[in-house]
């Protein structure tokens, strides 16, 4: 018998591949002067469209009645005529039929749903990270569904991220794919062969070691170093771009990965953390907020309801948790 969203998880591999291979073609032949800056003051670049038309299109085409959260729309496009003839370019060197300029247009404003509550809808950041891709280091493409404000499905490409974390000359490439009680898996792009993956089994802070941004902007570093501190964590940090953070937790590399906010009225997208958080607690970890209240998916396109975030291994969350409160209530 078929398991439980198998269709999803393939098609879904299928056009995290694809959209990888887009983002690895626009890096190798990046030109710094094609880089938009959007009012966040996040970067995007032509392979952000791109990679969100690519997965737009691949999903809407097999599930023509899934709605998608999606964090690109193509109005930056629609008014930069050459911008938009190297989207339309490159997004037709990976799809199998090659699509008109408004189809790539429509296909990125797929992405425009609200969210919410109820039914299924897919979430999809075309790339995690932006600032790191643009470094050469780490990125990530990020796809999940959600069903009645649950993370069911997740698929990740992290092209850049060492098979091995302790050795930066190992094998470069992770896909990881994780499914609602199914567990989570590791692959390379190029060969279907999944490892499965597990939380680091520390009993202890101080055991192991955490990751956070390296953008101060993104996580309050010197409050992290406080609770590092506290943890009596003696390990440096592991600063790294994108949702590839979560990766490191769920595959044993790293214990904690901690994103204290930086600004009270910063809300966290849903397409940052649906599918991070539903890697992490299926390689048995566990993912709050820093009031150490679960994530919640189904209050639209950004987590209102949350703070932050704690992702551990899950025992030792708690004592992370006490930790965070400890160096944030001072
Ligand atoms: N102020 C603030 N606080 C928290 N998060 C923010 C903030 N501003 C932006 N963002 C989001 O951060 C996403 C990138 O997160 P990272 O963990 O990769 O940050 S970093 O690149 O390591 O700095 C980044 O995702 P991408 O735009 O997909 O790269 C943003 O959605
Ligand atoms: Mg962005
Ligand atoms: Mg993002
Ligand atoms: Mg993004």
């Amino acid at each position: 018998m078929l398991k439980l969203y198998a269709g999803e998880r393939a098609k879904g591999i299928e056009a995290v591949i694809k959209a990888s291979k887009l983002c690895q073609a626009v890096f190798n032949k990046l030109v710094k002067s094609q880089t938009l800056v959007k009012e966040d003051a996040s970067p995007v670049t032509v392979a952000d469209f791109g990679a969100q038309a690519v997965v737009n299109h691949i999903i809407h085409q097999a599930f023509p009645n899934d709605p998608i959260v999606g964090e690109e729309d193509s109005k930056d496009l629609r008014e930069n005529q050459s911008l938009c003839d190297k989207v339309v370019e490159l997004t037709n060197s990976v799809v199998e039929t090659p699509l008109s300029t408004k189809q790539i247009l429509d296909a990125i404003d797929l992405g425009n749903y609200k969210g919410g509550p109820q039914g299924r809808f897919w979430t999809l950041d075309p790339i995690d990270g932006t600032k790191g891709f643009l470094r050469g280091e780490q990125f990530a493409v990020c796809l999940s569904l959600i069903v009645n404000g649950e993370v069911k499905v997740a698929i990740q490409g992290c092209p850049n991220l060492p098979r091995n974390i302790n050795d930066p000359n190992s094998q470069r490439g992770s896909l990881m794919v994780a499914v609602k009680h199914q567990g989570v898996f590791e692959r390379s792009f190029e060969d279907s062969k999944e490892t499965r993956v597990k939380v680091a089994d520390a009993e202890s802070p101080s055991d192991t070691s955490f990751c956070e941004s390296v953008e101060a902007a993104h996580s309050n570093q010197s409050d992290t170093f406080k609770i590092a501190e506290l943890l009596n964590i003696k390990n440096k940090p592991i600063r790294m771009d994108s949702q590839c953070k979560y990766a490191v937790i769920a595959r044993g590399d790293a214990g904690i990965y901690l994103r204290i906010p930086t600004r009270a009225d910063y809300q966290e997208k849903i397409w940052d953390h649906a599918g991070g958080s539903l890697m992490v607690s299926e390689a048995g970890g566990k993912v709050t907020d820093i009031d150490g209240k679960e994530l919640d998916f189904s209050q639209g396109r950004t987590l209102k309801s949350n703070r932050g975030i704690i992702a551990t291994n899950g025992k030792i969350h708690d004592q992370v948790l006490n930790a965070v409160k400890q160096v944030l209530h001072k």
